[in-house]
């Protein structure tokens, strides 16, 4: 799936040193899973594995709330809900490491503060590039948006794969794991929950 292009690798910049405690236990790894960390087409994986976990972890670098602290104002007399929808993300399940993929839909019915849309995303993305459960991924970007734009509303519906389910236990492939977190009128009021399901395409 097409994911978030905001890491650009640029080759003048020094690629982040992978100490030899972290290369080593990825060549236990190796050597569990049975093969020799010491053959040719091996020998730079662990540098190469240590720099992707701090890729995929790279939101342990940042606080998400960051991105919504330009907020505009004058919103030109909008006051209906606003959605992002289709946002894929990347994560990995804190049960196993293994890769989760999906997509999220990401709606807030404004107060006083409208954020420039790409931020919802980059939110998504801050806590997405963690160690995480479906669950608490959902409850952290609902709830990020609900302290800090105080909203009317928060809506937040992350429909995902889990690499965990298809490439081993139960290898299940095809199922998604679909998972929400309302606030605000959104949860109170049965009108507004129906209309933000039904732009989600939840309705
Ligand atoms: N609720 C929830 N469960 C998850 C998520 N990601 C993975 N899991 C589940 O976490 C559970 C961990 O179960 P355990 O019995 O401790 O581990 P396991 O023996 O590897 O389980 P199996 O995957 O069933 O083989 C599994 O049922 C996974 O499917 C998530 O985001 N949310
Ligand atoms: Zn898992």
């Amino acid at each position: 799936m097409a994911c978030e292009a905001d890491y650009v690798e640029d080759p003048a910049i020094k690629k982040p040193d992978v100490p030899e405690h972290v290369q080593d236990a990825i060549r236990t790894l190796i050597e569990w899973s049975g093969d020799d960390p010491a053959r040719e087409g091996l020998l730079d994986t662990p540098k190469r594995v240590g720099r992707a976990w701090l890729e995929y972890c790279q939101g342990y670098k940042e606080d998400p709330a960051i991105h919504l602290s330009r907020v505009f104002e004058e919103v030109g007399g909008y006051d209906e809900i606003v959605l992002l929808k289709d946002i894929p993300f990347q994560s990995h399940c804190e049960h196993h490491m293994a890769p989760i993929t999906g997509k999220a839909a990401i709606a807030y019915l404004p107060r006083d503060k409208v954020v420039g849309i790409s931020k919802l995303a980059r939110v998504l993305h801050g806590f997405a590039r963690r160690l995480q459960i479906q669950e608490r991924l959902t409850a952290e970007v609902a709830n990020c948006i609900w302290d800090n734009l105080e909203p009317e509303g928060v809506a937040v519906v992350i429909e995902a794969q889990h690499g965990c389910m298809t490439g081993r236990g139960v290898r299940t492939p095809g199922v998604s794991m679909v998972t929400s977190k309302l606030c605000g009128c959104f949860l109170d009021d049965e009108r507004s929950r129906k209309e933000v399901l039904s732009l989600m395409g939840y309705g």
